[in-house]
């Protein structure tokens, strides 16, 4: 017999494996709205120009392939945390922050977890918002840390819970880790107002809750990179001190780089240093140091003024296409004669639109329509594109109506 007899077969991922799935299907009218990767008009993946510009320069540089530092490059690291809190932030002209290379959001994310697991004093469970992303949960649980949860979506209005979340946030154990999307939540594409973060700020402060903020898309909701921010730096503006987990897969199309960064903020430069040695010494058994080229192309990026100007011109495009994508649906809903309310649609922001759709109707869509979706009813707008936008249109309505 084999060593690996007692191995069972796992399920599918519940996100990606939607796209194998739909990899099977030969019906050409197929649509995958699984996973949350940015199509352009085409369907085709969009590697933005400033990075291709960035890429060209950059291998004109004959760089070597030596190891990166455990942290990866520091440049990178200080770029990263220029863009999340702003340049004049006191987290970084005083230095309070400790910014390290991840492995893109994932890894960044799986570190932070592994840290607060170790050293945060308080209660060591981190409460994520109601529905969340799905990979949260395990990458918490292999942390070591608990996983609960606070209301957070209505389904009623597909809009936000706010004052069930509220109400959970107050009753959850005092100095316990509240995970926060930063922008364009995910699944639900619903986003609290500015005035709603300046609440849920005011009641974790109270409470002493650590804030664990995980952003994935800033610039990717709104096409705005600072508005995308207004959350962190609010939280930074109320004396908050957090962990942000930052992605590149999707604001500059770097998926497959795995480019991404963690930053620790501590109450000064000393606090920093102790902070960022064991933050070290969690990555060196875990993957020892980071890919260097999809840093490389972020430093690029946000160095060259001119990429940096085409970047920002780069991801408004893509945040605009998909908001053009949501009017299109929604009208195409209107014109099929449906009469739910799908005010949502267009209501919620991001990557994702979370319709609605029941499990049988998404089951039902998959089967009739061969249109691929996660069971939730999360659909990433990114896969609609003008040229199967009303067929997606007939389908949903055939299955909700
Ligand atoms: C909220 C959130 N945080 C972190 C990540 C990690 O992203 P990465 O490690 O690639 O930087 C994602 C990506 N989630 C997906 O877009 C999605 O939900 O489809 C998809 O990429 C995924 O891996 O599931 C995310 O949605």
């Amino acid at each position: 017999s084999s060593f690996w007899s007692g191995v069972e077969m796992g399920p599918p991922d519940a996100i990606l494996g939607v796209t194998e799935a739909f990899k099977k299907d030969s019906n050409p009218k197929k649509m995958n709205l699984g996973v949350g990767a940015y199509r352009d008009d085409k369907g085709q993946p969009f590697v933005l120009p400033s990075v291709k510009k960035a890429e060209s320069k950059i291998l004109q540089q004959n760089l070597n392939k030596e190891y990166a530092p455990i942290g990866g490059e520091a440049e990178f690291c200080r770029l990263s945390a220029v863009l999340a809190f702003g340049a004049d932030s006191p987290v970084v002209t005083e230095g309070k922050n400790v910014t390290v290379q991840g492995i893109s959001g994932t890894g960044s994310l799986r570190v932070g977890a592994a840290f607060l697991s170790k050293w945060l004093p308080g209660n060591k469970v981190v409460y994520l918002p109601k529905p969340s992303w799905g990979n949260h949960t395990p990458i918490m649980k292999h942390s070591g840390l608990d996983v609960g949860s606070y209301r957070y979506y209505d389904p009623a209005t597909c809009g936000m819970d706010f004052a069930g979340a509220v109400e959970d946030i107050k009753n959850i154990p005092e100095g316990s880790i509240i995970l926060l999307h930063a922008c364009a939540h995910n699944p639900t594409g619903v986003d609290p107002s500015p005035e709603q973060w300046k609440e849920l700020s005011a009641v974790i402060k109270a409470k002493k809750h650590f804030p664990f903020f995980d952003m994935a898309y800033q610039g990717f909701a709104s096409g705005d990179i600072d508005a995308d921010a207004f959350a962190i730096r609010q939280f930074i503006a109320d004396g908050h001190m957090v962990l942000l987990t930052q992605s590149y897969a999707k604001n500059m199309g770097l998926y497959g780089e795995r480019a991404g960064a963690l930053t620790i903020v501590c109450q000064d430069k000393e606090e920093a240093a102790r902070v960022e040695s064991q933050v070290k010494i969690l990555i060196r058994p875990l993957y020892s140091n980071p890919p260097r080229h999809g840093a490389r192309l972020v430093t690029e990026v946000l160095t060259d003024p001119e990429l940096h100007a085409q970047w920002l011109v780069d991801v408004k495009t893509m945040a605009d296409r998909i908001i053009t994508m949501r009017s299109k649906l929604r009208e195409g809903l209107a014109r099929e004669g449906s009469s739910h309310n799908w005010e949502h649609i267009t209501n919620q922001i991001g990557m994702f639109c979370f319709t609605g759709m029941k499990p049988e109707q998404v089951e039902k869509i998959t089967k009739d329509f061969s249109v691929y979706l996660t069971k939730d009813g999360r659909i990433s707008v990114a896969g609609i594109s003008s040229s199967n936008v009303d067929y997606l249109a007939h389908a949903m309505h055939m299955v909700t109506k």
